[in-house]
């Protein structure tokens, strides 16, 4: 077992930074050796004050330079296929931060380079299975006391998106939870997306159209609304309504006190998923870590990756169509049963 994990984080941005500071101060058993980011002065912010620390250009840089244990991707999902490929090769553990690649053929070829591996070594970052709300409705459901599952009624608001956020994006980037959600509280493979596009909001940017409605169908026939509104202005919100034969289940209600005072009620709404699922990356980064260390994976794996990724390519067909479209997965293979 590895005594401490050396970690080299890819990309410095708002995840990576995240991740960060959250393995320096809080996670056990594991040390951010390298900062790797294609801006430099990002890469030395992040990296400040963290002894043994070095800020790099490239992962291959990085890796040349000794010192890597492990590799916690967050560039954005468009260039993770490569870097895996790489961590891969070189047989080190990976969290990829989600998506693994955006669409299904990119993230078959990372399943083809983990077989040839011949053992799982990448972990997905879909942290809403380490949210304590989602993992109570999942062994709710799982516990079979409130019969079967039909329907998912899940809302994801975010108040704003950054700079280049396609409208793609609202699939591939966002709505890519809900599939992993959906899989993960059904046990279930997703055979279907269609996307409607109804009313646009004047708030979002040119090119974007928010929010949208997702309808997802399971192979048993359990059905799923999602509203994906990622201009929402008010805050982040991400909860879902499960309805069972024998009974309602809600999750993501906003939390905390709620106050009455001076002829007003109120609480406090979530700013951002830094702080609604904090507790989440902290569980999630700590498996890992944990699960690396034996060199194992510690959550949601390439397959689930991949599963997802080919949902996401069926959603982004189905905004343009604006049909029903099937969700096509290859044969699952043994490494992942
Ligand atoms: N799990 C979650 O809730 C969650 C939340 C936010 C972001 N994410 C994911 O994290 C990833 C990063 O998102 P973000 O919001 O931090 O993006 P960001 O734009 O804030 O940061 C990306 C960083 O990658 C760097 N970069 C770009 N190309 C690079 C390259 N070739 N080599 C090294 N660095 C490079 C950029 O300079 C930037 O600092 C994405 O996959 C995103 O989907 C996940
Ligand atoms: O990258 C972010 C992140 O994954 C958040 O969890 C999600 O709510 C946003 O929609 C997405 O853009």
């Amino acid at each position: 077992m590895t005594e401490n994990l050396k970690i080299a984080v890819v990309g410095a941005g708002r995840m990576g930074a995240d991740h960060i500071d959250r393995i320096h101060t809080r996670i056990v058993g594991a040390s951010v050796s390298a900062v790797v980011d294609i801006d430099l002065d990002r890469a030395g912010q992040a990296a400040a004050g963290i002894p043994g620390a070095r800020v790099f250009a490239s992962l291959e840089e990085a890796r040349a330079a000794g010192g890597v244990d492990a590799v916690l991707l967050a560039t954005p999902g468009f260039l993770h296929e490569e870097a895996l490929i790489k961590a891969l090769e070189w047989d080190i553990p990976i969290l990829c931060e989600k998506p693994l690649t955006p669409d299904a053929a990119t993230s078959w070829r990372v399943i083809e380079a983990e077989q040839k591996l011949g053992r799982q070594s990448i972990q997905v970052g879909f942290m809403r299975r380490f949210d304590a709300d989602y993992a109570k409705l999942e062994q709710i459901i799982s516990g079979g006391d409130l019969g079967d599952l039909l329907m998912l009624h899940c809302r994801h608001r975010n108040p704003s998106t950054p700079p280049g956020f396609t409208n793609e994006m609202l699939i591939n980037d966002s709505v890519v939870h809900e599939f992993d959600v959906v899989r993960y509280l059904t046990g279930e493979e997703i055979s279907s997306v269609q996307v409607r596009l109804g009313k646009p909001s004047r708030n979002a940017p040119a090119g974007q159209h928010d929010p949208q409605q997702v309808l997802i169908e399971t192979t048993s026939g359990v059905l799923v609304d999602v509203e994906i509104f990622v201009n929402a202005k008010f805050g982040y919100e991400v909860g879902t309504q499960a309805s069972l034969e024998d009974g309602i289940v809600d999750i993501g209600l906003d939390h905390g006190p709620v106050t009455r005072t001076a002829g007003r009620v109120g609480g406090d709404v979530t700013p951002g998923f830094e702080e609604r699922f904090g507790d989440a990356y902290d569980r999630e980064i700590q498996s890992w870590v944990d699960a690396a260390r034996r060199d194992e994976v510690g959550g949601p794996n390439a397959w689930d990756g991949y599963a997802t990724a080919a949902c996401c390519e069926a959603g982004v067909k189905a905004q343009s169509s604006g049909e029903k479209v099937a969700v096509e997965l290859n044969e699952k293979p043994e490494l992942y049963r």
